[in-house]
């Protein structure tokens, strides 16, 4: 992807600008009056968001990420598709599915009359896609980048067969220290616990994390809030089309086993992942299309006096 014909096509003067990222990949910059953000066009995935009025970005990323073809980037908002987690015909495919490492089409980018910015990626079959995934479809993620961020993929089934699939938004969440992080909007909501043999369980109260937890929480119907005590801040989830809510924290063993992740890293992010996984199928009829959607929003609960990285006195 040429970087200067990327910006005569669709960069917007002093908001959207296309500049040459890690691994040489292509980075889409916004900048607007609302928020900063990063997006990377290989694996469609917002790597930063950091409203104007915000010390912290929302997102983690691991600076040990890889930027490399075949490789998934660790961090920022991961797209898993058409399949979450583990390969469902264990055929050897690659986990979360195959989108996550593909360079995207850029399909479009716009100023909303809000002021915000939207840019638009695209993915469509092809033979590569076809050798590992037999369909025809075609990938649509609107991100709108304005006082929230606003990520929707939209599913398209191009053939006249139906598809399946399961799919998550898989956001890291930047958080000040998992210690004082508390995961409240699943109360009394089943999950099955892949920490520990996939047992079927039930939450009470509020998520914290002080072991490594996986977990798939079924039926979800409400608004998810991550509270971060150390950042003095809230993070307010919504979701779409999705029944599905996936929280994740490796903690210590796997965070140092992971060769893109610093070994105290799991103590800096909490994945919290709008999805339709496990026994929630999304079935995509012929021609049919459907869609995910998570609006991201940062509520201070404290004032902000500090930086990420407090400097002596
Ligand atoms: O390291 P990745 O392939 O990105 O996967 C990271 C994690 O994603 C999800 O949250 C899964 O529930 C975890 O089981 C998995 O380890």
């Amino acid at each position: 992807m040429n970087i200067e014909q990327l910006n005569n096509d669709y960069g917007i003067a002093d908001q959207v600008k296309f500049i040459e990222g890690a691994g040489g990949f292509p980075f889409i910059k916004i900048d607007n009056a609302k928020a900063g953000a990063v997006i990377s066009v290989y694996g469609g995935q917002v790597l930063s968001f950091q409203p104007a009025n915000e010390p912290h970005n929302l997102m983690f990323l691991s600076e040990s990420a890889y930027y490399q073809p075949g490789k998934s980037i660790k961090g920022g908002t991961p797209i898993c598709w058409p399949w979450f987690g583990p390969d469902p015909e264990q055929l050897g495919r690659p986990s979360h599915g195959f989108v996550r490492t593909l360079f995207w089409n850029v399909a479009g980018t716009e100023t909303t009359a809000d002021g915000d910015s939207k840019v638009t990626l695209g993915l469509t079959d092809t033979a590569e896609t076809r050798a590992i995934w037999p369909h025809g479809f075609s990938l649509s993620l609107a991100i709108t980048v304005g006082d929230s961020l606003n990520l929707e993929l939209i599913t398209r089934n191009t053939t006249s067969q139906t598809f399946h699939i399961t799919q998550a938004l898989h956001t890291y969440f930047r958080v000040g220290h998992i210690d004082q992080v508390a995961i409240s909007g699943l109360d009394g909501t089943e999950y099955i616990d892949k920490a520990d043999n996939a047992l079927l369980k039930l939450q009470t109260g509020t998520i914290t994390i002080g072991t490594e937890v996986d977990r798939i929480y079924r039926d979800v119907d409400r608004e998810l809030l991550i509270d971060d005590a150390m950042f003095g801040r809230r993070i307010r989830i919504k979701s779409t089309g999705s029944k599905t809510a996936v929280v994740w924290n490796p903690w210590a063993k796997i965070s140092t086993g992971m060769g893109d992740l610093k070994d105290d890293d799991y103590e800096r992010f909490v994945c919290v992942e709008t999805a339709n996984a496990g026994s929630d199928i999304v079935k995509v009829g012929p021609n049919a299309e459907c869609r995910l959607g998570a609006n991201y929003h940062i509520e201070r609960t404290l004032p902000e006096l500090s930086n990420d990285f407090p400097t002596a006195a």
